[in-house]
């Protein structure tokens, strides 16, 4: 008989499967950029293979007929724990890019974190997010007041949160982004910054020496306090690896810790963020909310996450693999497929609440190899 393979117009039924859709439609050019890591890539694969290393200890025979995925994210409801990390330029993957991936959200009751480096609008996203969940992710320039601008501008519109990023003072080495000179296609607009002076130079420059130009390589703990005396909204600091600047992040008074490599995209060699994770939890030990993301790409691996003490996940580049295959409708199948691969889980591990899932339901694979000395 035949294998049964996914073709290119076969229905996606697993992230990969939408992933292998996009690998066959995407230019080259825009494929390599969303898919790279830094250097040789070791922490992409780390990423992955992290999840893999831990193994799941379900319980048994317990009431599992109604399974909750609901939860909160700095007191906001939201239905399912499974989110939209920031990524910069969606516009490649789909004409309606960020417009359709935060109305995706918006629709499947999640969080939609917007990029500065987007291709639409604050505004015009806050409009298609509607009543839904939405961060803002912020990069801080040395332009202080085209920042202070930002965040006036996301307060504006709606955004409950800002995400600061601060694993990038310069850009990683991409190198077959390096190879193809990627820049942005020329009929796309960095969408917040059209107008000003900054309009359309990452057209022309590429993103490498765009951050160089413009990226402030002189940022401290005092631009987080800055930020915190020019906005109300909460600050979740995003890039955070180890529990030195996890403590350092609670006291300066971040609400929440988003435990990320970048998508593996920066420093290569850093830990997985699965592996990262249970030292941060530890060291912040309830003064933040934790959340992670790197790799996510089945529901067992946000059950796992969720066992080790992150309130939420957040997808990178699954979401956009669903955005090229077929837009808004796209990014909505990819959170559901892993949120229901998660309620799964959750009915095979007989807990039926975010709440119960603990440290009990994981193990690392070393256990079963000697049990005795872990
Ligand atoms: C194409 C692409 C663009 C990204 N752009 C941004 C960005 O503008 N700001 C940011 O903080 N993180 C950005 N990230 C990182 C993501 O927010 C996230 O940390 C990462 O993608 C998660 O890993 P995953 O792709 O394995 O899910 C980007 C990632 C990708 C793949
Ligand atoms: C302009 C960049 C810093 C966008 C980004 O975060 C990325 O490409 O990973």
């Amino acid at each position: 008989m035949a294998p049964v393979v996914a073709g290119a117009d076969a229905t996606p039924l697993n992230v990969d499967e939408f992933e292998a859709y996009a690998r066959t439609y995407l230019p080259k050019k825009t494929l390599d950029y969303y898919v790279s890591g830094a250097d040789d890539m070791v922490t992409l694969k780390e990423n992955r293979a992290a999840f893999t290393r831990l193994k799941l200890m379900p319980r048994v025979l317990r009431d599992v007929r109604h399974i909750d995925t609901a939860t909160t994210l700095l007191g906001q409801p939201v239905a399912t724990p499974v989110c939209i990390a920031p990524s910069a330029m969606q516009r490649m993957a789909h004409p309606d890019g960020e417009l359709a991936s935060s109305a995706a959200a918006a629709a499947q009751k999640t969080c939609f974190v917007l990029s500065t480096i987007s291709t639409t609008s604050i505004e015009d996203v806050a409009a298609s997010n509607g009543a839904g969940l939405r961060w803002y992710q912020l990069y801080i320039f040395k332009d202080r007041e085209l920042t202070r601008d930002l965040v006036v501008r996301a307060e504006k519109a709606g955004y409950k949160a800002l995400v600061l990023t601060v694993d990038t003072p310069i850009l990683g080495s991409r190198e077959a982004d390096l190879r193809n000179g990627f820049a942005l296609p020329r009929h796309l607009t960095m969408a917040n910054f059209t107008g000003g002076k900054h309009a359309h130079r990452v057209n022309e420059v590429g993103l490498s020496q765009y951050t160089k130009e413009l990226f402030d390589l002189n940022i401290t703990w005092d631009d987080v306090a800055w930020l915190k005396s020019i906005t109300s909204l909460p600050i979740v600091v995003k890039g955070v690896l180890t529990p030195e600047d996890a403590v350092l992040a609670c006291d300066v008074g971040c609400q929440g810790i988003l435990v990320s490599n970048h998508g593996a995209r920066q420093l290569d060699t850093v830990p997985a963020t699965i592996e990262a994770l249970p030292a941060i939890v530890q060291a912040v030990a309830g003064r933040a909310e934790v959340y992670l993301d790197g790799g996510v790409r089945r529901g067992t691996d946000a059950f796992k996450a969720l066992a080790l003490g992150a309130r939420a996940v957040f997808l990178g580049r699954p979401t956009l693999w669903g955005l090229a295959h077929s837009g808004q409708q796209g990014v909505e199948d990819v959170l559901k497929m892993v949120t229901s691969e998660l309620a799964h889980a959750m009915m095979f591990s007989a807990t039926t609440s975010i709440a119960e899932i603990g440290p009990n339901y994981v193990r690392h694979e070393a256990y079963f190899r000697s049990p005795s000395k872990l």
